[in-house]
This record gives C-alpha cells, structure tokens and sequence, in this order.
C-alpha cells in the first residue's frame, strides 16, 4: 500500500507519480534555485527513511544491519543511513561497490564523515574472489540497498548483478532507498534484475516504478518520505500524472442540494445486453444508480424486456427492434436518439453482440448522440476495426477496454499493451480524443490533454464477469451527474475498486460477485464525502 508521508501539504500534489527525470529535475531546482542545500535534502531523505524502516522492522537496532552502497547519492543517502544506525549504537558497516574515489559532492562528504566516525567500511574488490567477500554482506541480520536509485541508466550487470541478485537469494529483509536498486523508475521494470525489498523508502513523490507492475514485486512496503521539496518546485514541474486514492479525490464530489429530486440527478440510458447477456445490462443499470443517478432507462431489445422488466426494479426498461439474434437493430436508432434528448449520458456495449445490424446503430449513435457517451465490452470491440470513427462524435467518449479489448483497437497483442500500459493509454487517448480507462492491475485513466490518474484500490478478487458492467454504469451514472468526463471516470473506477476492498476485506481473494459490491458503493462514497468534511 501507498503511505503518505506525515505532512502532507497539498493533497494533489502529495498524489503526484515522477519518472525519474522529473525528480531529478525537481531535485536539481530546489538545490540550485531554491538554495536548499543537497546534504539537507540527503539528510531529511536518510532520517525519513530510517523512522520508516524502524517500523517495519521495530527489532532493527538489534539486527547487524549492512548498507551496501553503489556510487551515486543513492550511496550518500545509504552513508547517512549509516551514520544513524551507527550513533545509536546499533552494529552498522558499509559495503562499498565502488572505491570512494569514484564519490563525488553530497555522497563523498557523507563517505568521510563515516571514515571519521570510524563506522567499519569494506570496499568490494572486484579483483578478488566473490566468495572471500560475500561474508560482509551475508553475515547481516538487515541490509538496507544504497546501491542504485533514480540514476539507474543500463542494465544491471557484472558485480552488482551478482551481488543483488546475491542479496535477493538470502533470508534477509533488504530495506531499499528510493528504489529497488535495478528496477527502473520511470517504468517498474527490472533492467536484468533488481533487489527484492521487504520494504522502500522513496523521496518526495511515489515514481511510477513503484506503482507500475511489476514494480510492487520489488518495491514491497512503500512509504513516501518528505524530504522539504517546496510546493512551488513541485507545481512548476507540472506533472499531471497522479495515484488515484481517497486522498486525491478528497473534495471531488460536489454536495447534494437539499432540494436535489431524481429529474435533476442526472438520467442515463444504458443501450446494453443481447440474449443471454441480460446480466451485463442488469448490472450497467445498478451501477448507475448506485453512485447517484435520478434516473436510469435500458434499451432492450424487445423480446427481452420481460426478463429485464423482471430483473430491474429502480431502473426503467424501453424495449427497441431487435434483429434475428435478438440484439439491437438498426432501426431502433430513430427512437433511441429522440429518447436521448435532455438525458445526460449513454453507456453502450456490454452484451449488445457483434451482429451487422448492431455495429450499424452503434456507429451511427456515436456521430449522433446528443449525450457524452461510455463505450465498452462490444462497443469496443465494433470501433477496433477503425477506431477513426471515434473521432466524428460530437460529444466526450469514455472507452473502459480491459487488455484484450485495448489490444484489438490498436491491433497489436495484449502483451504489448500490458508491457506499456502508461505508453499505450496516453497515446490513444491523445490520437482520438477520448478519455481512456485502461482497466486491469492499476487501471488507468488517461485524458487527451495528457492528464493521467494510476487506481490505488481495488484487488485480485474483482477477476470476476461482470465486474466491467458495473464500473460502465457507475461512470456513466457521474457524467450524468455532471462530472467532467476524466473526473466520472476517475471516480467510477476509484470507487468500483474501493467498494471492492470494503466488501473483500479480511474475506478472500476471490468469490466476489460483481453485484456484491453494489452496496458498498456508497459506504465508499460517505467516506470520500466525510473525507471532504
Ligand atoms: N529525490 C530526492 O529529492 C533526493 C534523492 N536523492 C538520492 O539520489 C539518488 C539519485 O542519485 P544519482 O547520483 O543521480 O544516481 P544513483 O545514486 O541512483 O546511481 C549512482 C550511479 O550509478 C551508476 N549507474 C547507473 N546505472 C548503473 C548500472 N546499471 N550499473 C552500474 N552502475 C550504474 C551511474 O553512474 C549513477 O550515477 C536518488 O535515488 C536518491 O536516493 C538524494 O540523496 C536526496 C534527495
Ligand atoms: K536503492
């Protein structure tokens, strides 16, 4: 799990997830600019990461504990690490990848203050046999990993490789500083290999490496330390790319009007399920409502209105033509668009099948509807041939493809798109103009003008059919409530994934039922409400 650090200043900017470069950046200006000295910025970084690791590891004072330190500030902060455990008595050595020579500026002086303070340092000789060595490493109760962090620029190779993948065979908690050495934290992949930390203790701002799989495979235990960076640095870097939890969309969700009645609440129509997909429409229906609808109306393919008008109470039923598969025809596309007039948003997809006559109405409701529309399971799926068309609607698209379904409307593999989720999302929303939630492990909302939110909730127990619909209804149930569409999105999947927690809680890993979480969803939403005070 994501922990804040303890003064969390701007609620936003506490949300902010950095590549790399834009904290170095940050970095750089608060030192150079801001004259905020980098030993200060090392020393608070050392100090928050070290209250940190006495958390997770309360008996560390009385563990041997090893740093092993690379070449870069990763290193100094390791060195202050040191000289912590070191003058509270605790039996702390360093182990140094590279000869200090090869030290400069902030790690250096940190390096020397050690020398003085005679904490016992032992250089890796390179030149020397592995096994001779290792006993300085092995012969710890706790290692704490200062060998790489954010200057990670290759792969992992020769000693280090050898001496991390070392540490990761051994029984022992490894404690990383900023990052998991190896693992690259503009992207969350190991570059050849990297340390498997039972805990991390980053700077500033969460990076991507840690959120992005499979970045938490390495990171473990995540803890943002703040390290002073002033909030005008961090504004100026602009980043709009944030981890969505309570804490980021604390404030989002406007106050209900005493006088609010269910006209003004906002109306979604829901064109959704085909024979034996009446479950998808059903669930479409509830999600909706249960975020704050007024009103609700499935279209319905006619012979199947029976079995819907028996399986929804609170949403409306207006049954259409169907073709000879019982799907949505074509000709249905006159009444629906008249019905569409003064409704708020249009959810499409899940269930309506694929047949000639559907893709037509779909097409043709996407250049013609008068309401913000959502877009998902089949839907998806009839604009994968030419996702072009997504570009001659005339209202906000929100697409919610899973994997599979990105895959198709890209044309490439669903390995593809998960070995760049952040890359694939951002590009497609940007090329067609439609807010894109890339659903999965950390689903992601991506907007055209860049913006982009990373889901902190939800868990594996939500693998489950249905779970898709639901979430379609629930942003289709904010945009009709008059959230701007990166916003109804946000809130939706945040919310599905919480409401999900809350029910799955302390129960298991699976056995969730998609229509189990509709009654959590506004338990969920009373905390962000309450959240907002
Ligand atoms: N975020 C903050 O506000 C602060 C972060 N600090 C720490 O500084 C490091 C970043 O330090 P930097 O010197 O830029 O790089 P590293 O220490 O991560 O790397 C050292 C060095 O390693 C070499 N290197 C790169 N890749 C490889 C490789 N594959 N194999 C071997 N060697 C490699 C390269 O020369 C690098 O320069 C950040 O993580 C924080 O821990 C500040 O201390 C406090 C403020
Ligand atoms: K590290």
């Amino acid at each position: 799990m994501l922990e804040r650090g303890k003064r969390v200043k701007d609620l936003k900017l506490a949300s902010m997830i950095v590549t790399a470069s834009e904290m170095g950046k940050m970095d750089r200006r608060t030192i150079e600019e801001i004259g905020i000295p980098g030993v200060v910025l090392m020393e608070s970084a050392a100090r928050g990461a070290a209250s940190f690791f006495l958390e997770v590891i309360p008996d560390l004072p009385k563990r041997r504990i090893t740093v092993v330190a690379g070449s870069g500030n990763n290193a100094g902060d390791g060195f202050v690490l040191a000289r912590i455990f070191h003058s509270r008595g605790v039996p702390v050595r360093v182990v140094c990848l590279r000869s200090p020579g090869q030290l400069k500026g902030d790690a250096l002086a940190n390096f020397q203050i050690l020398e003085k303070i005679k904490v016992p340092v032992f250089v890796w000789d390179e030149g020397k046999d592995f096994d001779a060595q290792w006993h300085w490493i092995q012969e710890s109760d706790a290692i704490i990993d200062a060998i790489l962090g954010t200057g990670l620029n290759s792969e992992v190779r020769g000693i280090y490789r050898k001496i991390i993948d070392g540490m990761n065979s051994l029984s022992v908690p490894v404690l990383a500083v900023d990052i998991p050495s190896g693992l690259d934290a503009s992207t969350g992949t190991p570059l050849g290999t990297a340390v498997r930390a039972t805990a991390t203790a980053t700077f500033a701002f969460p990076k991507i490496g840690h959120v992005m799989d499979p970045g938490p495979d390495y990171t473990g235990k995540l803890r943002v330390v703040d390290i002073g960076i002033p909030s005008i640095v961090a504004e100026a870097a602009q980043i709009n790319r944030w981890w969505m939890d309570a804490h980021f969309l604390s404030g989002w969700l406007k106050p209900r009007r005493p006088d609010v009645h269910k006209g003004n609440a906002g109306h979604v129509a829901v064109l959704a399920g085909s024979r034996g997909k009446t479950g998808a429409a059903t669930l479409i229906c509830q999600g909706a409502s249960r975020v704050g609808s007024g009103l609700v109306t499935l279209f319905v393919p006619f012979s199947l209105n029976p079995i819907l008008e028996v399986k929804l109470t609170e949403a409306m039923t207006y049954p259409i033509a169907e073709t000879d598969i019982q799907s949505p025809a074509q000709a249905a596309l006159p009444e629906i668009l008249n019905f569409l007039d003064g409704k708020q948003a249009l959810a499409v997809g899940p269930g309506i099948s694929l047949h000639p006559e559907t893709q037509e109405l779909v097409k043709a409701l996407v250049q013609q509807s008068p309401c913000p529309m959502i877009l998902d399971a089949d839907a998806l799926t009839i604009f994968a041939q030419d996702p072009e068309l997504l570009k001659q609607a005339n209202v906000p698209l929100i697409l919610t493809p899973h994997p599979g379904e990105m895959a198709r409307l890209i044309q490439d593999s669903p390995q593809a798109v998960q070995r760049d989720r952040l890359g694939v999302a951002a590009e497609f929303s940007r090329r067609y103009g439609v807010i894109l939630v890339l659903k999965g492990y950390r689903t992601l909302v991506a907007a055209p003008d860049g913006r982009m939110a990373i889901n902190g909730s939800g868990n594996p127990a939500m693998a489950s059919g249905g779970m898709g619909d639901t979430l379609t209804g629930m942003i289709a149930g904010f945009v009709a409530q008059g959230y701007e569409p990166f916003q109804a999105a946000c809130l939706g999947v945040y919310i599905h994934g919480a409401a999900a927690d809350r029910y799955m809680h302390g129960v298991a890993t699976r056995g969730l039922l998609a229509s189990d979480i509709l009654e959590e969803i506004p338990r969920v939403i009373g905390s962000l409400e309450s959240d907002a005070g």
